[in-house]
């Protein structure tokens, strides 16, 4: 009835959640890659599958058209993820990345890309179990194809190309809830241009607020105050994936990232991925490391603005400097660098600074989900090390 599609899938079904006797891990054992339907699923009529190859400039400009017209908007319908190209050639080529899993869906006759969905492959932790996965994203299809029950079918077909890869597993956000999450995360908005935010509609003034108040309430230093605080450079990689590694270790769910998956992740990338490191100045150690990822989005219907430049928080370790202080460090560079907002969801120890640092709650949740794996209890936001493109 109201997960017609999502009940017949190896995932927590609610109906499960109170039987413990349950194991957590796999629901479906893997089968033979022989046993794996080997021709893509049947479309409607009118629609072809059609492998993505994002280093084409022209497939790329098309997805990012796709996207940037069609793809989740907030509650209110007000805003547009609006994804750059250089942004999805980056979410979507990490090692090991197939080009088999960038999935679109054209119309036969006017070639037109009307559909998307994309998988990479990522080794996921949960608990003590590495598991490869694919994370799953970019779910997008055109507004005037919704409701002929096209996304069914692009998730068993990404499902089905993942299979041919021999990874059973896969991880995915949702802003919706579907059966069944394994944490629920809230997401918190810290103002650094709140004239433009008041402006666009993205935040009110506060009760017995004035403008001129606002604009104090959130003006930040001109630099960073911890000393040592740079930019991430390539000879940082392995020192960082050392924190890194060690730090996300302490959640039950987080990326198992080797160096190449740190160099891809976080070296910084223009009007993509930003990361900063402190290098300790006695010893030259690096000590704490903080990342934020670059996702405007496009303000529907405003005369004088169009573009809200937001920087998401990545992955942040603390083991010297108070990741408070740090995490007010990346705020300074993030209001330096032109962005109006930063998000962060209360994910990891996400939640020590949020009030601190005048975050303010979002109006809605990011639910997190794994495919063919159960976990026995539902996690709590702080217990999840993986945050998602
Ligand atoms: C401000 O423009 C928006 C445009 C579209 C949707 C939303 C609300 C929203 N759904 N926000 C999030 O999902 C979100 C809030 C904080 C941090 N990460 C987030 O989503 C990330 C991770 C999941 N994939 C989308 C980007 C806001």
């Amino acid at each position: 009835h109201r997960h017609k599609f999502w009940e017949t899938q190896p995932v927590g079904q609610f109906k499960d959640l109170t039987d413990t006797s349950l194991p957590e891990g796999p629901i479906e054992t893997p089968t033979a890659i022989s046993e794996v339907k080997q021709e893509p699923y049947n479309l409607p009529n009118l629609y072809e599958w059609v492998t993505c190859d994002m280093n084409s400039e022209d497939t790329c400009a098309e997805v990012y058209n796709l996207l940037s017209n069609n793809y989740v908007e907030d509650d209110e319908n007000m805003f547009r993820f609006n994804y750059s190209k250089e942004f999805l050639r980056w979410a979507l080529h990490p090692p090991g990345y197939y080009k088999a899993w960038h999935i679109g869906v054209r119309v036969k006759s006017s070639k037109k890309l009307v559909a998307f969905i994309t998988g990479i492959p990522a080794r996921i932790r949960v608990r003590t179990d590495v598991v490869s996965m694919a994370e799953v994203n970019f779910l997008c299809v055109h507004k005037k194809l919704r409701s002929k029950r096209l996304a069914p079918v692009m998730i068993k077909e990404v499902t089905r190309r993942v299979h041919l890869e021999n990874i059973w597993q896969a991880a995915y956000t949702a802003g919706v809830v579907l059966p069944t999450p394994i944490t629920s995360c809230q997401y918190w908005h810290r103002s650094l241009n709140p004239k433009k935010l008041i402006d666009v509609g993205f935040s009110r003034l506060g009760q017995r607020m004035t403008m001129s108040r606002t604009l104090k309430l959130f003006k930040l230093p001109d630099s960073p105050a911890t000393p040592g605080f740079r930019k991430l450079e390539l000879r940082d990689v392995p020192a960082v994936t050392r924190l890194l590694r060690a730090y996300l270790m302490q959640f039950v769910v987080a990326p198992d990232l080797d160096e190449l998956d740190v160099e891809h992740w976080v070296l910084p990338k223009e009007e993509v991925v930003d990361s900063y490191v402190v290098e300790s100045p006695e010893d030259h150690k690096i000590t704490d490391f903080c990342s934020f990822y670059t996702l405007p989005s496009s303000i529907l219907g405003h005369p004088t603005h169009s573009i809200l430049k937001a920087a998401y928080s990545y992955y942040n370790v603390s083991t010297k400097t108070p990741l408070v202080q740090l995490m007010n460090d990346a705020l300074i560079v993030a209001k330096q660098k032109g962005f109006d907002v930063f998000n962060a969801l209360d994910v990891m120890r996400n939640e020590s600074f949020l009030k601190e640092l005048k975050y303010g709650p979002g109006d809605g949740k990011l639910h997190y989900y794994l495919y063919n794996y159960r976990i026995k209890h539902i996690l709590r936001p702080s217990e999840l090390g993986l945050v998602l493109l």
